[in-house]
């Protein structure tokens, strides 16, 4: 069996090397000629799988994408040709929801606010969104609930619609990139919708670039008016409209998700899948290859709560070291590059924390690994 896999999907040797050749691509480089006798692709968000790409294939079997969106695939297409598609539900909703959390402390510090008056609004209430939901529950903040189509489907949480999330404090957006329907995603915060936000408001996109209409942004923050930004993704990446970037509070290149376990978790689940289609057992864990974290802990405590998570979420992702990386770097390499050589980032379960220290349930609710 031949397996193509893009050089951005970690553990892929670990994971599947017993299934036969593995070959390693460039993700936007992948060519028609390059894949001609592939039975299996892995691929990440930056390539697109279409008919275009595959034209030239007789053999393929299985494609995966070690992601959570799966907009650069044309799965009708896939379905056609009898090829077995899957995503990675979930596999870095938590890295994207301490992102967000990371974010909001940063914000906290900056803006001088206290969380707790605040409410968010979460656009999006899937896997990324509810991950959110739950750190903002350990921690006592409020938050709304915006999603019109688990709303229908029956979910039994409580939901609100757009206008009440527009009055939000916080505005965080989770939902795919979708281009047509009645709740279609693409293009969704407008110049309309952009200029009803309040320069005491902050929107977070880290779902899809397209979500927000990025030259209207640009255009209602150039007047001096409109929101605090905090921007993860980007119209059209990797050529993002840099202009805006000095317009916002925090940039970084599409990393939100990219924490070593939610990366990871991605390829595992890839793993899980193409076993049960070859009907191969499920002998590798993630666990096995991820290497302990070295975490360096701050010993700042203090009785103040919002005091003492912020230290100890910054000890593990203080989202201010990539919009650094973002704005330094941006110019001299490239998006890409940005991405590729990420600097590890773990998840807060990484951090060992004893439950002598101060606010032990929270941080644990919070997802922080506390030994009794
Ligand atoms: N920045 C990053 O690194 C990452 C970005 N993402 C992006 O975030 C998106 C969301 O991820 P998940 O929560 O895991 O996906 P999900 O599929 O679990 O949840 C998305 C939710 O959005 C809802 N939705 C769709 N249209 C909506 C609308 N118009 N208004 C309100 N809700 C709507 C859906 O009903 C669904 O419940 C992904 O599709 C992906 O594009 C995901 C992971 C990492
Ligand atoms: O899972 C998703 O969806 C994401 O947005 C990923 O973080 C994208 O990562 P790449 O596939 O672009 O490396």
């Amino acid at each position: 069996m031949k397996i193509f896999y893009d050089e951005n999907i970690p553990y892929a040797k670990e994971f599947f090397s017993d299934f036969g050749e593995l070959v390693p691509f460039a993700g936007r480089e992948l060519s028609a000629e390059q894949i001609k006798e592939a039975d299996v692709l892995l691929v990440r968000s930056i390539t697109k799988v279409n008919e275009q790409l595959l034209h030239l294939n007789t053999s393929l079997k299985f494609v995966g994408t070690a992601t959570i969106g799966f907009d650069h695939v044309d799965q009708n297409y896939l379905k056609q040709r009898g090829v077995v598609f899957t995503n990675a539900p979930g596999c870095n909703a938590i890295s994207v929801a301490e992102y967000v959390l990371s974010a909001l402390m940063v914000m906290v510090e900056r803006l001088d606010f206290d969380l707790k008056t605040k409410t968010i609004g979460i656009v999006g209430a899937g896997n990324t969104g509810t991950r959110l939901s739950e750190k903002l529950d350990a921690f006592g903040i409020n938050y709304l609930l915006c999603d019109p189509l688990l709303e229908k489907a029956g979910d039994s949480r409580t939901f609100s619609s757009l206008k009440e999330i527009l009055g939000c404090d916080i505005i965080s957006l989770h939902v795919p990139i979708t281009q047509k329907g009645d709740h279609r995603t693409f293009h969704m915060f407008d110049d309309l919708l952009l200029s009803e936000l309040s320069n005491q408001q902050i929107l977070i996109n880290s779902c899809r670039g397209e979500v927000i209409n990025n030259q209207a942004l640009l255009q209602l923050k150039k007047s001096q008016k409109g929101p605090h930004i905090i921007l993860d993704v980007w119209e059209n990446e990797p050529n993002v409209l840099t202009e805006l970037i000095p317009y916002c509070e925090i940039t970084t290149a599409h990393i939100a998700g990219y924490s070593l376990e939610g990366k990871a978790r991605g390829t595992e689940m890839l793993y899980q899948a193409l076993s049960k289609l070859v009907n191969k057992p499920i002998e590798k864990q993630l666990e096995q290859f991820l290497p302990k974290a070295e975490i360096e802990y701050g010993n700042q405590h203090s009785q103040n709560e919002l005091f003492s998570v912020k230290q100890r979420v910054f000890d593990v992702y203080d989202v201010r070291r990539d919009d650094k990386i973002f704005r330094e770097q941006l110019n001299i390499k490239s998006f890409d590059y940005l991405r590729k050589n990420y600097p590890v980032r773990r998840e807060f379960s990484a951090l060992e924390l004893s439950v002598q220290q101060c606010w032990p349930d929270t941080l644990k609710n919070l997802g922080f690994n506390v030994k009794d």
